[in-house]
Parts: structure tokens; sequence; C-alpha cells
């Protein structure tokens, strides 16, 4: 695999604070990748200095082999970025817009125009091309965001909190459509979130952002694993009632690490590994009825439960 975004120990600090601390991530080509964090947690401003917009304080950042920090220029004629919040020119139609972006990007007033009509078609706007963008809603806007992103066929695109303030039916399109143009593309995505059930919809892999710091990457199996590690699996099980020596028996298991037990003959078996048949086996053994088991694996859900939401009530208080 080919990293085509690069960050090493990067690190950015506003006076005492630090806002990326350290930060070490690759991204490889074709990948949509999920910065995912909590409101704070520095995702903004790693990529702003994956931009060349913001320096450094110490650590360094490419983007397809370029230094971000020396040669921000060269850096962005490969990338595309959509801010959170895209200003057009309200005035002037969707095409308009674009046309002005692609004569600024160097395009013949020919190869714009068709550039142009064929981003609007791509994105779904084909029809409202001709509407002025003051009167957008806000997911269309964010569709001739991607469209004007994707003028100068960027190699990297990055996209900041993409689907903010879409409603649910709009987020869905828009990252269908992000997904497609990435794959259709051979485009590179990074995307930032703190909306996980979004980028898991489409992301390959998503790292974990929290206080400028970098939690875990990877896909989502591989992120409950290094998150829970011992507890990656629970295992709940219904019994008729509780065999002496049963519970002992059980901790023993290899992979087990530990066992909650409920007055109603519920277990809530916590493991690393996949140990069902041997727990069911020996609960069978033991002369009691298993009257129900069920296995889930920890998914993104609770890895964000506890991480994000845990801290975030915790500020709250
Ligand atoms: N220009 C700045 N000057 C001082 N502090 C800043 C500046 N920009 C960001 N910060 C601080 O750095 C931290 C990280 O902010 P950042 O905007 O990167 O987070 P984020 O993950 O993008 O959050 P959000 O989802 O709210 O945009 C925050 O505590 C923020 O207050």
């Amino acid at each position: 695999m080919e990293p085509i975004i690069e960050l090493n120990e990067l690190t950015k600090q506003y006076g005492e604070q630090t806002a990326v601390d350290r930060l070490t991530l690759n991204v490889n080509r074709g990948e949509i990748f999920g910065l995912l964090g909590p409101n704070g947690a520095g995702k903004s401003t790693t990529i702003l200095m994956m931009l060349g917009l913001a320096e450094p304080t110490s650590g360094t950042v490419t983007v397809c082999g370029i230094d971000s920090t020396r040669q921000p220029i060269l850096v962005k004629r490969k990338v595309g970025y959509l801010p959170d919040d895209v200003g057009f020119y309200e005035d002037l139609t969707g095409t308009e817009n674009l046309l002005y972006t692609a004569r600024l990007n160097g395009f013949s007033r020919q190869e714009a125009i068709s550039r142009v009509e064929y981003l609007l078609d791509r994105v779904g706007l084909g029809e409202a091309a001709h509407k002025k963008a003051g009167a957008y809603s806000r997911g269309m806007r964010q569709r001739l965001g991607l469209a004007e992103v994707l003028i100068k066929q960027p190699e990297v695109v990055i996209l900041d909190e993409p689907t903010l303030g879409l409603d649910p039916e709009g987020v869905r399109e828009l990252l269908q459509l992000i997904r497609q143009l990435s794959r259709d593309e051979g485009m590179t995505v990074l995307l930032s979130s703190h909306h996980l059930h979004q980028v898991q919809q489409i992301c390959d892999r998503v790292g974990l952002f929290v206080a400028g710091r970098l939690l875990a990457q990877g896909d989502v199996h591989s992120l409950s694993q290094q998150l829970f590690q011992e507890e990656a699996i629970a295992i709940e099980v219904q019994v008729n009632h509780f065999p002496d020596g049963l519970l002992d028996d059980l901790q023993q298991v290899d992979g087990v690490s530990r066992i909650e037990t409920h007055d109603d003959g519920k277990l809530v078996i916590h493991c690393s590994q996949h140990v069902t048949p041997e727990i069911s086996r020996m609960i069978v053994e033991s002369g009691t009825s298993l009257l129900h088991l069920t296995q889930r694996q920890y998914g993104l859900d609770e890895i964000y439960h506890r991480y994000f939401e845990g801290r975030e009530a915790d500020e709250k208080r």
C-alpha cells in the first residue's frame, strides 16, 4: 500500500494548549479515511496543517510526497479541500460559480464548460445548475462544494465535517456520492466527522482522535481489538440455575477475562476471543439448562460511547 498522506509526530500548540499532539498517521492512496472525534479534538487543525494553512509546532506532514509546510502552493494543486462552511457567490448560479473556479484553475472556456456540466451532473445538480447558489439548500451547497473541489481533478480530497447540518436523507446521499466518486475517480478521501455512524458507513479506515491524540486507527474490527483487547467479545447467556462450580469453570476458559452475574440467571461473559462452543458445552455439562445464548462483538458504537460520550459527559459534570 502506498501512503499518500504521511503525518509524523505532527504537533500544533496554541500557546499553552496542545491542539494536536505527536500525531503519526498514514493514509493510503485510494482509501477513504475518517478522522473521528468530538469537538475540539484537533481535527480541523490537523487538516489545516495538511493543507499548509497552519504551521506545525513540530513534526512533519507530506501529501502526495510534498511537504505541506514548505510547499503549500504545490500541495494545494494536488488537494481539493471542502471546508465545513463553503462560500459561493450567492447571486451566481451553480454553473457560473463553477465556471469561475474552473477558469481560475486554468481551464480554457470550452474545457471549463464541459467539465462543469459533467460535474454538476455527477453530483446530482444537473437540474439546479441554473439556480442561484443563494437559493440552494444546505445539501445542494455541499454537492456544489464537492463539484467545485473536483474541478481540478485532485489526487486527494479533504472534507471537513461534510455532513454538518444535513438531514438524515441528505447525509446518506452525500456519503454515497463521496464513496462513488472516490471509487470511480480513484481519489483518496480524508473526511473529518464527529458522527460515528456516518463515518462507519463509508470509511475503509478510521482514526479515533481525542484531545489532540490519536487513540487508535484501523478498520472497525481492528479498532475494537485495539481498544477493548481483553474484552472484544461479550457472550450473554441465560441459564435456569447456577450449579456449584460453574462460574469458576467458566472463568478458567482460555480467553475469558470477566464474568458478570445477574440474579435472573443471566451471565455476561467478557472475552478476548471466540469461545462460544466451549462455554455452551460447559454449561450444558454442568447440568443446568441453557435457555439463551448470544454473542456480540463490540463495534464502533461501544467504542464511541466509551471514548467520546463518556468523556463529553465527564466534561459536563
Ligand atoms: N487559531 C487558534 N488559536 C487558538 N486555539 C485554537 C485555534 N484553533 C484551534 N484551537 C484550539 O485547538 C483545539 C483543537 O481545535 P480544532 O478546531 O482543531 O478541533 P476539531 O476537532 O476540529 O473540533 P471541531 O469539530 O469543533 O471543529 C481546540 O481546543 C481549539 O480551541
